[in-house]
């Protein structure tokens, strides 16, 4: 497995190993060991979640205040989505920077999201599966997040204009401006 730091520390791109044969092919997804070993820290995952979505679909950006702030290791089963993770750690020298990466069943990558980011995803094919590992368990009063479409963080979905989904909750979330940074 190859993992790679992004430029916001704690939050890292994985690359699982993928074994090809005349049948097709076969990976680990997660693997307890070997993801302490190489990102040096052991993560709790208590929670599996999964989503379908068609092309447009925006989910995000979202997360949980502390103490129900999530970790997250997010891949995809079917399709590609442009992933993003916005730091708003207090105190963190990258608050309020993000990346941005293609995630799809065709490169097989992951993202490790540490707690204090913002999360969310564009769907780029027709139809996606998502799947995510979550360090700590959904808790609905904690839920947090700002508007997709924030002006200030001003993110590029790769979305056609127009052909935007957004839910209405996202669509009335507050603005990245007006964030109170999450202290961990
Ligand atoms: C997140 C979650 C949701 N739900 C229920 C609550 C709603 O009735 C329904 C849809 O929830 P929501 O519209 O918040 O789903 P997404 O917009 O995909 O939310 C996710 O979007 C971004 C990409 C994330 O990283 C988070 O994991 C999560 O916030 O599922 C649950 O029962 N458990 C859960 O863990």
């Amino acid at each position: 497995m190859n993992v790679t730091e992004t430029k916001l520390k704690g939050c890292f791109i994985l690359e699982p190993q993928i074994y090809s044969d005349s049948r097709g092919y076969f990976m680990e997804t997660f693997n307890l060991e070997k993801f302490t070993e190489k990102i040096g820290y052991k993560p709790n995952f208590v929670q599996d979640n999964l989503s379908v979505s068609t092309y447009g679909v925006i989910r995000g950006l979202h997360q949980q205040l502390p103490p129900f702030a999530q970790s997250k290791l997010v891949y995809v089963l079917e399709g590609k989505v442009l992933d993003v993770a916005v730091d708003v750690r207090r105190g963190s020298h990258t608050f309020g920077q993000f990346i941005s990466i293609e995630l799809s069943s065709e490169n097989n990558k992951q993202l490790f999201i540490p707690k204090g980011f913002l999360h969310g995803f564009s769907v780029l094919s027709e139809r996606v599966i998502f799947a995510y590992k979550c360090e700590g368990f959904y808790h609905k009063e904690s839920e947090f997040g700002i508007n997709p479409l924030d002006k200030t963080l001003n993110i590029d979905w790769k979305i056609k204009k127009g052909k935007e989904v957004i839910s209405e909750k996202d669509k009335q979330a507050i603005s990245f401006n007006e964030l109170n940074p999450v202290s961990l």
